[in-house]
């Protein structure tokens, strides 16, 4: 959609409301500026019990932040806050420098990855949804005004056109996109119904999932240090040993406090990422924010309906964490947590004996409810595979057969 801009010097502003959580999200929103193409000149910290109705900060840490602000010949400030449009507007003129909240550095960086035409629409209807809560509560703030002077003015006109020509492109990309998604409606139903397993990845952004993705299908996707670096799903087929091919798909990751105009816009991938077979849920194991991420995929997962798709936990970098690949199995006996490096390749076959499990199962299932036939013969062919996985003789069956508890 848009070219990948030139360096803007920035200054971070990040406040303390009682966050248990200050410094990782700090780092967080250093990654999310750098991977917008920020470079960071200066932060500001600073502590509050609560907004600022009109600045967001009080009045002292806006001076604090226009002095920083100036020293450094910033152009930029980032908020890692959600910031009213009022807000935002005070700050501009208070800083004399453009300011951008989470949101919208978040939509930014979408902005530049979008690859797929439908991965453009949705970013651009994201962006024309935030754009129009600005336009009219502007709008509505303007006319207050100018009803008390009585004047009208181009500001007025203009405004009124562009809330009218952004009110029929919202129009034209909802349509083209609710396009895309039939026809991929259509391609699902005809996936779903057949043996194959589909599986998706997911995760929080910088967990490791292309990167995964690349080393289960030798597919060329773009993995880097850097949040959504991914946008666009991608999917592949895997050859398993015994079972045949699997589909593996590769999606956008999820960040605390996703904002809600990119989940409305992302609705339909996204829930079309969850109606897998399966879900590898991976995590950044050597984070230290893990279980905070964990339990923020689990956050999205549920508004788009992917709460209740099975899910083995991969936890990743085991390379970084320095403990050995291993799974874990579950009560009824199924590996519901495989660690793995995507780096190294460590555990990975243990993640495809899971895979292999699961794809297995669902043939089983599939096949016993259309009772085809030939059905007493799957169960010789079922039995092999998993014996041969099992068998000592394989290099990756020996956690199998000890499973350990605590991954
Ligand atoms: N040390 C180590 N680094 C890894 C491993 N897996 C991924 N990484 C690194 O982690 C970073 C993020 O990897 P990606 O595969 O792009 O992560 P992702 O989950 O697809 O991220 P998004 O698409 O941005 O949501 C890259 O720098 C990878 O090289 C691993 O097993 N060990
Ligand atoms: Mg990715």
């Amino acid at each position: 959609m848009r070219e990948a801009r030139a360096v803007e010097r920035t200054v971070i502003v990040q406040l303390d409301f009682g966050s248990d959580d200050f410094l990782g999200q700090l780092e967080e929103v250093r990654l999310l500026a750098l991977s917008a193409g920020a470079s960071i000149a200066a932060e500001v910290h600073g502590r509050r019990a609560s907004p600022d109705p009109a600045t967001f900060a009080g009045k002292g840490k806006v001076l604090e932040i226009a002095a920083v602000a100036a020293a450094a010949n910033a152009a930029l400030v980032i908020f890692n806050h959600e910031l009213s449009p009022a807000q935002e507007r005070n700050l501009e003129r208070a800083l004399s420098c453009r300011v951008v909240d989470r949101t919208r550095l978040i939509l930014d960086i979408f902005a530049q990855r979008a690859q797929s035409a439908e991965g453009k629409l949705q970013v651009e209807l994201a962006q024309l949804d935030h754009l129009a809560t600005r336009l009219v509560r502007g709008w509505t703030h303007l006319e207050r005004q100018k009803g008390g002077i009585g004047l009208r003015g181009p500001g007025e006109t203009q405004l009124e056109t562009d809330r009218r020509l952004l009110g029929a492109r919202v129009k034209m990309l909802r349509q083209r996109l609710a396009r895309l998604e039939r026809q991929r409606g259509v391609q699902r139903k005809a996936r779903q119904r057949g043996e194959m397993l589909n599986v998706s990845l997911v995760g929080y952004t910088n967990a490791g999932k292309s990167t995964l993705f690349n080393a289960l299908t030798h597919a060329g996707a773009f993995a880097a240090d850097q949040l959504f670096a991914t946008l666009d799903t991608a999917s592949r087929r895997l050859w398993l040993p015994e079972v045949g091919h699997i589909v593996v798909s590769d999606t956008v990751g999820f960040i605390r406090d996703l904002p809600h105009t990119l989940i409305a816009a992302f609705h339909a991938t996204l829930e079309a990422t969850v109606q897998a077979d399966l879900l590898l849920h991976v995590v950044d194991a050597a984070s230290p924010d893990r279980a905070t991420q964990i339990a923020e995929v689990e956050k999205t997962l549920s508004t788009i309906g992917g709460a209740d798709v099975p899910q083995i936990i991969v936890m990743n970098k085991a390379d970084l964490t320095g403990l050995p690949a291993a799974v874990e199995r579950d009560e009824y006996g199924r590996i519901c947590r495989v660690r793995v490096s995507a780096r190294s390749g460590e555990g990975l076959p243990l993640l495809r004996q899971a895979l292999a499990e699961v794809a297995l199962a669902k043939r089983r299932d599939v096949r016993s409810k259309s009772a085809v036939p030939d059905a007493p013969a799957l169960s010789t062919s079922l039995s092999e595979p998993l014996a041969s996985m099992a068998s000592p003789a394989g290099p990756s069956a020996e956690p199998v057969q000890n499973p350990v508890s605590s991954l």
